[in-house]
C-alpha cells in the first residue's frame, strides 16, 4: 500500500506535450498468414505452466496436458508480443528501425523531467527494484521506469485513495488515454514518458490493454471457481508485466532460446509474483470480502469460504497451503530458467526481484502457514544482500 502523499503526487496533471504520431501495428495474424508460417505448436518445453500445476499438490507436473481457454487467451498475447519483437529485430537488421521514421518530434527537456519524475516515483514506491535498474542502459532504464510507473498507477486506481471512486467507466477512459499515448498523444508527463517509451522500444499494447482489464475485474469479482480463472486474473494484473517489460530489457543477443519461450518465462514470472501476493495477503484480502483462492481445490481440501473468514491454522489449511505454495514455487522454476537469456545488464534487477519475491513463500511457512495474521515479509538485510548476490550469479551467467 502507499501513502496518499506518494498517490498525490502520481496524480498530478502536468503539461500536454505535444507527441509524434507513432502507431503501433502489432497485427501479428495478419503478418503470421501473410508469412505462411507454420500455426504456433507450444513446445513442452516452452508452454505455459498453468494446467500442469493444477495438479499439483497430489502429483508430479503433467506437462503433456492441453492447454485450457486461459492459457489458449493468455499464449496469443504471447505470441504476438514475440513477434512484434521479432519483427523489430528484421527491421533494425535491414538498417531501419520502425520508429526512427516518425520519431522526428524532440520532446527535449519536457521528456527528460518526465523520466526523471518517473525514476523518483521507483525510487519511492520499489527502491530494491529502482537500485536494480541502475545498471541498465539509460534508455532501457527509463523505459522500464515508465512502464512501472503506468502499471502503478493502474493499480492505484483500484487500490489507492480515490477507488472507492473508480467505475467501469472510469476504466474505459483510462483506456482510452492508454490508446492515445500508443498513438504519440500523452495526456500529462508520466504518459509522456511512456509514449516515448512505446515509440522507442517494440511494446505491444496489448498486455496494458489486459492490465486494465484485470483491474476491471477486481471491481466486481471476489472469488474464482478454479485455477484456470485464477490464472487468468494473475496473467492480467501481473503476468502482463513481464510481456510490457522484456521489449524493453531486451533478449541477450546471442540467446539460442526462441523468443516464445523467453515471454514465457516471463510470464510465468508475473504468475508467480502475483500468486505469492495472493498466498501472502490472504488474511487482508478476506477482511475485505475477497478470496483469490481457487474454491474448487479449496473444497477439495475439506475447506470452505467460512473457514478463510475464521482464519484458524490446522492441518487441512497447512495442507492446502503447502500445494499452493508448490505451485508457486514452479511458476519461480520456470521464470528462473529465462533469466538467462535476457539482455546482460537486465539480467540482474530481474534475478534479484525473483528472488525476493520467492522469498515470501519461504517466509509464510516459517509463519506456520499463518497468512491469515501474520504479515510474511522479507527482511531489510536479506533485500540488500539479493542485489549482490543476484549480481555475481547473472555475472556468471554471461
Ligand atoms: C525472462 C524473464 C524472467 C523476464 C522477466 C520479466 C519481468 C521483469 C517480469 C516482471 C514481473 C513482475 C515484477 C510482476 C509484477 C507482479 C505484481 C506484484 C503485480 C501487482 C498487481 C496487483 O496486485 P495487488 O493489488 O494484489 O497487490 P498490491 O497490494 O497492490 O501489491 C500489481 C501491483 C500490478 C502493478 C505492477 C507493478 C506496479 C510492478 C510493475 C513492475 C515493473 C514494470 C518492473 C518490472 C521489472 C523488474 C526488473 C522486476
Ligand atoms: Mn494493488
Amino acid at each position: 500500500m502507499v501513502s496518499s502523499s506518494s498517490a498525490a503526487a502520481l496524480w498530478t496533471a502536468a503539461p500536454h506535450p505535444h507527441g509524434s504520431c507513432i502507431r503501433i501495428h502489432a497485427i501479428f495474424h495478419q503478418r503470421h498468414q501473410r508469412r505462411g508460417r507454420r500455426p504456433v505448436v507450444v513446445a513442452s518445453s516452452v508452454r505455459p505452466l498453468q494446467a500442469a500445476s493444477l495438479a499439483v499438490a497430489t502429483a508430479p507436473v503433467a506437462v503433456a496436458s492441453r492447454r485450457t481457454a486461459a492459457e489458449e487467451a493468455v499464449y496469443e498475447v504471447v505470441l504476438r508480443q514475440a513477434a512484434l519483437v521479432e519483427e523489430a529485430t528484421h527491421r533494425r537488421g535491414a538498417g531501419a528501425p520502425r520508429w526512427a521514421e516518425e520519431d522526428a518530434v524532440d520532446w527535449g527537456l519536457l521528456l527528460g523531467d518526465a523520466y526523471h519524475r518517473c525514476g523518483e516515483v521507483c525510487a519511492e514506491y520499489a527502491k530494491t527494484f529502482y537500485l536494480g535498474t541502475q545498471l541498465m542502459t539509460p534508455e532501457r532504464r527509463k523505459a522500464v521506469w515508465a512502464i512501472y510507473v503506468w502499471c502503478r498507477r493502474t493499480d492505484e486506481l483500484v487500490d489507492g485513495p480515490n477507488s472507492s471512486y473508480i467505475t467501469p467507466k472510469a476504466l474505459d477512459r483510462w483506456e482510452k488515454r492508454l490508446e492515445d499515448l500508443f498513438e504519440g498523444r500523452p495526456y500529462d508527463m508520466y504518459d509522456a514518458a511512456l509514449s516515448d517509451t512505446v515509440s522507442k522500444f517494440p511494446v505491444d499494447i496489448q498486455p496494458f490493454k489486459d492490465m486494465i482489464e484485470g483491474m476491471r475485474l477486481d471491481l466486481w469479482k471476489s472469488r474464482y471457481r478454479s485455477f484456470d480463472e485464477l490464472y487468468l486474473y494473475c496473467y492480467y494484473v501481473a503476468g502482463t508485466v513481464g510481456l510490457m517489460t522484456v521489449p524493453v530489457m531486451g533478449i541477450a543477443p546471442d540467446s539460442k532460446a526462441s523468443t516464445e519461450s523467453v515471454y514465457n518465462a516471463a510470464l510465468a514470472l508475473g504468475i508467480a509474483n502475483q500468486l505469492t501476493n495472493i498466498l501472502r495477503d490472504v488474511g487482508e484480502d478476506s477482511r475485505r470480502g475477497r478470496i483469490y483462492l481457487p474454491l474448487d481445490e479449496l473444497a477439495e481440501a475439506g475447506l470452505t469460504e467460512e473457514d478463510i473468514f475464521r482464519g484458524k491454522v490446522t492441518d487441512k489449511w497447512r495442507k492446502f497451503m503447502k500445494g499452493q505454495i508448490l505451485r508457486a514455487r514452479l511458476f519461480f522454476d520456470e521464470a528462473e530458467k529465462g533469466v538467462a537469456h535476457l539482455d546482460s545488464a537486465s539480467r540482474w534487477p530481474v534475478l534479484a526481484s525473483l528472488w525476493l519475491y520467492r522469498q515470501i513463500l519461504d517466509a509464510i511457512e516459517a509463519n506456520d502457514y499463518n497468512n491469515f495474521t501474520k504479515r510474511a515479509y522479507v527482511n531489510k538485510a536479506k533485500k540488500l544482500l539479493s542485489l549482490p548476490v543476484a549480481y555475481a550469479r547473472a555475472a556468471v551467467a554471461s
